[in-house]
C-alpha cells in the first residue's frame, strides 16, 4: 500500500447488542487517539437504524478526523461467538467471516453485527490486516467440568453442545489490571469477576486463567440481564413449545429481547429500572432485587470453586456506575466475610478504586473495563507475532 507517512495507528471496533463503540490507538504506545460512539442503534430517536448504518457513520466520523486506511497498521475487531473453531486472534479472510456469520445461531443479537462491522470496515479499509478478537477466547481454559453440560456426549461433538462464555476480553483485562493493583504477578491471583453491562456475566479466574463462567453456549445463559432471562429452567421451553404454541423464533425473541430487566419491570435500562425502583414502582423493586440477588448466588458458587478468592471486581456499565448495584450484591455476601464501605462506593475515584470497608476478607474493586485496549494489545501482538504489519 503507498503512503505518504507510515502507518501507525490502530483502529477497534467493538460492535455491542446495542451499540458501536471506536476507538484509535497510536500503534507505538497504545495510547489513545480518538473515540467514539453510535448508541441505541435500532431504537426509536437513536441515531443510526442498524449497524451497517452505524458503521457507515463512524467511517464518516474518522475521515473527517483525518484517518483513513493509510494510517491504519490494523483494524480489530470485538467478535462475541468464536465456538471451538477460534481461541486466539485471527486475522479475518472470507472464510473466517462465513465462520463468524455461521455461528451467529448461537450470539443471534452480537455475531451478525461484528460480522457486519467486519464487511463493511474491510471494503473501508481494505489492504490491512482485520483481526478478531473473540469474547470466547479467555474461556478456553475452562476445565472439562466447568465447559461440559450433563448431556450426551454425542451431543457435544456433534451440535458443539458445551459452555462456552462470553465477556472473556473484558475479564481478561480486569484480571491484569487487578493482578497489578494487588502487587501480584497475575498467574498468582484468583478473583471473581462481574462484567454488569447490558449483558452481564460473572467470571471465576484462578491463577490469571478463566476456570468457569456463568454465560453458557449462548450469552443468554446466568445473570440477570437488560432483555436476558439469565438461567431458567429448559423445561420452560418445553412447556411453552408444546402447551402454549411458541415456536423457535417466538422463544428466541422472548429470551433475547422481551425478559430480563425488560420482562420484570417493562425498562431494560438499568438507569430506568432505578428510576422507577426509587419513585416505589414494585415491579422495578423486584427486578433491581432479583438482579443483585442472583449475581451474588454466583459470586457465592465461584467462591466455592475457587476456595481462595483474592478480590471481587466490579466492571461494565452498571459494575462500574452504579454503588445502589454494588451495594445490593455486596449486601447479600457477608457469608464471605465481604463489606463495602458506603462512602468509599459512593464516591468514585479515577480509573478504578476500592471499596471494600477496612475489616473486608476480600477486597472489592471497581475496574473500567477497557475492552477496546485490550482488544488494540492483542491486535498489534497478532500482527507483531505473525509479520502481517503492512510496510508503507
Ligand atoms: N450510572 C448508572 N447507573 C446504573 N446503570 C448504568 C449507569 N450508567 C450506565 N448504566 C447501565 O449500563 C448498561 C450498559 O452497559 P454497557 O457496558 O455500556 O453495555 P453494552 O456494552 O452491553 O451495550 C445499561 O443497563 C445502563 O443503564
Ligand atoms: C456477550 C454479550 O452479552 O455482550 P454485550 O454485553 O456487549 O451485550
Ligand atoms: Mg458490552
Amino acid at each position: 500500500m503507498a503512503a505518504s507517512t507510515p502507518a501507525h495507528h490502530v483502529l477497534v471496533l467493538n460492535a455491542g447488542s446495542s451499540s458501536i463503540k471506536y476507538v484509535v490507538f497510536d500503534a507505538g504506545d497504545l495510547s489513545e487517539r480518538a473515540r467514539g460512539q453510535v448508541e441505541r442503534i435500532g431504537e426509536p430517536g437513536g441515531e443510526a437504524g442498524n449497524h451497517r448504518q452505524a458503521l457507515a457513520l463512524i467511517v464518516d466520523e474518522l475521515g473527517k478526523a483525518g484517518i483513513d486506511g493509510n494510517d491504519l497498521v490494523a483494524v480489530g475487531h470485538r467478535v462475541v461467538h468464536g465456538g471451538e473453531a477460534f481461541t486466539a486472534p485471527t486475522r479475518v479472510n472470507d472464510d473466517a467471516l462465513q465462520t463468524i456469520r455461521d455461528l451467529a445461531s448461537l450470539a443471534p443479537l452480537h455475531n451478525p453485527a461484528n460480522a457486519d462491522g467486519i464487511e463493511v470496515a474491510r471494503h473501508a479499509f481494505p489492504g490491512i490486516p482485520h483481526v478478531a478478537v473473540f469474547d470466547t477466547a479467555f474461556h478456553a481454559t475452562m476445565p472439562a467440568h466447568a465447559y461440559r453440560y450433563a448431556v450426551p456426549e454425542a451431543v457435544y461433538r456433534e451440535h458443539g453442545v458445551r459452555r462456552y462464555g462470553f465477556h472473556g476480553t473484558s475479564h481478561q483485562y480486569v484480571t491484569g489490571e487487578t493482578a497489578r493493583r494487588l502487587g501480584c504477578p497475575v498467574d498468582q491471583v484468583n478473583l471473581v469477576s462481574l462484567h454488569l453491562g447490558n449483558g452481564a456475566s460473572a467470571c471465576a479466574v484462578r491463577g490469571g486463567r478463566s476456570i468457569d463462567t456463568s454465560m453458557g453456549m449462548t450469552p443468554l445463559a446466568g445473570l440477570v440481564m437488560g432483555t436476558r432471562p439469565g438461567d431458567i429452567d429448559p423445561g420452560v421451553l418445553l412447556h411453552l413449545a408444546t402447551s402454549a404454541g411458541y415456536s423457535a423464533d417466538d422463544l428466541s425473541a422472548l429470551l433475547n429481547r422481551e425478559s430480563g430487566l425488560k420482562g420484570l419491570c417493562g425498562a431494560g435500562d438499568m438507569r430506568e429500572v432505578l428510576r422507577r425502583s426509587a419513585s416505589g414502582d414494585e415491579a422495578a423493586e423486584l427486578a433491581v432485587r432479583k438482579f443483585c440477588y442472583q449475581a451474588a448466588k454466583q459470586v457465592g458458587a465461584y467462591a466455592a470453586a475457587l476456595g481462595r478468592v483474592d478480590a471481587l471486581v466490579f466492571t461494565a456499565g452498571i459494575g462500574e456506575n452504579n454503588p445502589e448495584i454494588r451495594a445490593g450484591i455486596c449486601a447479600e455476601l457477608c457469608a464471605l466475610g465481604i463489606h463495602v464501605d458506603p462512602k468509599r462506593n459512593a464516591a468514585p475515584q479515577d480509573n478504578g478504586f476500592a471499596i471494600h470497608a477496612s475489616g473486608s476478607k476480600i477486597v472489592v474493586y471497581v475496574i473500567p473495563t477497557r475492552e477496546e485496549f485490550e482488544i488494540a494489545r492483542q491486535t498489534l501482538t497478532f500482527v507483531e507475532d505473525t509479520g502481517s504489519f503492512v510496510t508503507p
